[in-house]
């Protein structure tokens, strides 16, 4: 038995939810570039779990239940009170939506129905959860959700306390688009081997939160904005660079595991980082990144992915470096129950093998003897 590193190149099982074919990202054979410029989140959401878009009555069903559940139990948001203020607010999710299942009376309920209804609570409550946070911990109340907002709408007014612009809202929708799904990432890759135990979907789910947060993966966002703070001004662009590829270190938000010629996502967020830095009266940040992106392009042959200019992009949102991570799992959400429900509904426990190489024909020894 010979191991694959990393499972690189390994296909793990069938799919009908995301497909990447030659670099062409489509959500149900829908490519994302369409997506990205005439859907809504909602019509996005409903793609991934039925793989059809909605008609327009299946549409206003779906955003009317995700309004009507946006509000999360008061349980769950005093626990949050309790947090630590310092804590990531990746740890304080991934803790928020465990203690959700706690007040879930069908937490333990897996009938396809009871599932889709708990997707729809997860995908509703995830930005709630993550506005109370980062305003209990400035010390300001939580804002309660509206229950005729968009996703998008209500997250921005949760959060600040205040009606977002149109600007705003249309930025953010299209990157929860960018975001929603990926096929066998790590995050969902987690979820669907969790579920397949046929644990609870909040299990699968909170797996899944632990997974987006590290810097390989939904945290390299994170690490991409704390950069170009370090990095400050577009003079100093060059020397970072080249220190960090002379010390054959990272630069966050290049690369990728299955994309090697450039990811689809990363030209919406480069074109929406140009528009909205410019807009703030910060196009050094679009800038900075340009400069950045042509060394390690022409130096390397990296390319960006997805998390690279979505950091200027949030930045110009004013939305604080440390929800950036949590902003794309609230996105996530909507491919993490996806595949939870595909997984359910073909499961086999997903097991592999590990190629041993540790020590053999070793016997025991007291303890004394050692
Ligand atoms: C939503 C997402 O998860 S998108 C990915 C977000 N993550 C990042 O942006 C973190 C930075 N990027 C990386 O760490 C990697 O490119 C990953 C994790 C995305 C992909 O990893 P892998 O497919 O395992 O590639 P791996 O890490 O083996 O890299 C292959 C080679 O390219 C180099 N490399 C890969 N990414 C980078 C990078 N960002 N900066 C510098 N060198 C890099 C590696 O050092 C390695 O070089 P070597 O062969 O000389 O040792
Ligand atoms: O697919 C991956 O490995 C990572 C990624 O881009 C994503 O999850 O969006």
């Amino acid at each position: 038995m010979t191991a694959t590193r990393g499972l690189e190149g390994v296909v793990a099982a069938q799919s009908s939810i995301c497909s990447i074919v030659d670099g062409v990202l489509c959500y149900g054979g829908i490519n994302i570039d369409e997506l990205a410029e005439h859907a809504t989140f909602e019509e996005v959401v409903y793609l991934l779990w039925h793989g059809a878009l909605p008609k327009r009555d299946q549409l206003e069903t779906l955003k009317k239940q995700l309004g009507e559940n946006a509000a999360v139990p008061a349980q769950v948001l005093d626990s949050i009170r309790n947090y630590p203020k310092g804590v990531h607010p990746m740890a304080a999710l991934r803790t928020a939506v465990s203690s959700l299942a706690l007040y879930d009376q069908e937490a333990q309920d897996m009938t396809p129905e009871a599932n889709y209804r708990k997707a729809i609570r997860l995908m509703a409550q995830t930005p709630t959860l993550i506005a109370a946070f980062a305003r209990l911990r400035k010390g300001l109340e939580p804002v309660a959700p509206k229950t005729n907002y968009t996703i998008a709408e209500n997250f921005l007014y949760m959060l600040n306390g205040e009606e977002p612009t149109e600007t705003a809202v249309k930025a953010f929708n299209v990157a929860l688009i960018l975001h929603a799904d990926h096929e066998f990432n790590a995050s969902t890759f987690a979820a669907r081997v969790t579920v397949a135990t046929l644990t609870d979907i909040y299990s699968g789910i909170v797996s899944a939160i632990g997974t987006l947060k590290g810097p390989l993966h939904g945290g390299a966002n994170e690490a991409v904005a704390a950069m170009l703070t370090e990095i400050g001004s577009m003079d100093k662009v060059e020397g970072y660079v080249r220190n960090k590829l002379d010390n054959k270190e990272k630069i966050m938000g290049f690369g990728h595991r299955v994309y090697k010629d450039g990811d689809p996502r990363a030209k919406w967020l480069k074109q929406m980082s140009k528009a909205l830095t410019a807009q703030i009266g910060r196009p050094e940040l679009y800038e900075m990144s340009v400069k950045i992106d042509d060394m390690v392009t022409g130096e390397k042959g990296l390319k960006p992915n997805v998390d690279f200019y979505s950091a200027s992009v949030y930045i110009s949102l004013g939305l604080e470096i440390d929800l950036f991570t949590p902003i794309f799992a609230i996105s996530r959400m909507s491919g993490w129950t996806a595949h939870i429900m595909e997984q359910y509904e073909n499961n086999r426990l997903i097991r592999p093998r590990a190629d041993y190489i540790g020590p053999v024909n070793q016997h025991y020894v007291p303890i004394d003897q050692r």
